[in-house]
């Protein structure tokens, strides 16, 4: 088994979770309230700034010129195309930019990006890719679950279409490759601070839908 199919399999729970989250479930079914997905692609949009970042990071140290154009290339698709679906998303959605603007991280947003911040910052090359794994695999994951039973017409089947995508499919598998590279070449403590890191990502994934589910502020 791969390292990338073992801390895969340690997810299971929290993949389960996910898959179950009502955010998920209302989106599929084209019922999730206005308000909660307003929520979600405004601090999705202060989290692909940073997510941005850690990828650009990521890139700088890549020992491999595979790595370093994954991540480069990662870094550049996070602003462009994901910004781009996110312009769409909030002309239909109605959120003007003054209020993207004026919008401030929540708690579970600035708790995942300053933990990827904190990897790059602090911690190891092998640690921090395995904390970008789970934004492309868990995305990956929940794009292919949602799409063949959401409902049809979906105010929300861009999103849908745009993490069930083949070539979504492909970058996710090429990151993959990087992180289960890395773990070949890395000790027993090493390969246990990245299990950890991509457990602790995959939490944040979870809790960024909740905290737009139920549009949470900051309680002070
Ligand atoms: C909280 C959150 N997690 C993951 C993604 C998905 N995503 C963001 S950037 C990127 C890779 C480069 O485009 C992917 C797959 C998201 N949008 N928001």
């Amino acid at each position: 088994m791969s390292f990338c199919d073992e801390i895969w399999q340690d997810v299971e729970p929290l993949r389960r979770s996910i898959l179950a989250h009502p955010f998920l479930a209302e989106l599929a079914a084209g019922t999730l309230p206005p308000e909660s997905f307003r929520h979600y692609i405004v601090q999705d949009s202060l989290y692909l700034a940073e997510y941005s970042r850690a990828l650009a990071l990521a890139a700088a140290r890549a020992p491999t010129a595979a790595g370093r154009l994954e991540f480069s290339d990662g870094a550049k698709v996070a602003v462009q195309v994901e910004e781009a679906l996110h312009q769409a998303f909030f002309a239909s959605f109605g959120v003007t930019a003054q209020m993207a603007a004026n919008s401030e991280a929540t708690p579970a947003c600035l708790g995942y990006t300053s933990y990827l911040s904190a990897l790059a910052a602090t911690r190891s090359y092998e640690e921090l890719i395995a904390a970008i794994l789970p934004c492309f695999w868990v995305y990956w994951e929940v794009g292919c679950a949602i799409k063949p039973r959401a409902a049809a017409p979906n105010p929300y089947s861009a999103w849908i279409d745009t993490y069930a995508a083949p070539s979504f499919g492909e970058a996710t598998a090429r990151v993959r490759a990087l992180v289960d590279e890395a773990a070949s070449n890395a000790g027993t403590g090493t390969r246990r601070a990245m299990a950890d890191a991509f457990r602790i990502a995959t939490r944040f994934e979870w809790m960024f839908w909740d905290s737009a589910y139920h549009r949470a502020t900051w309680p002070i």
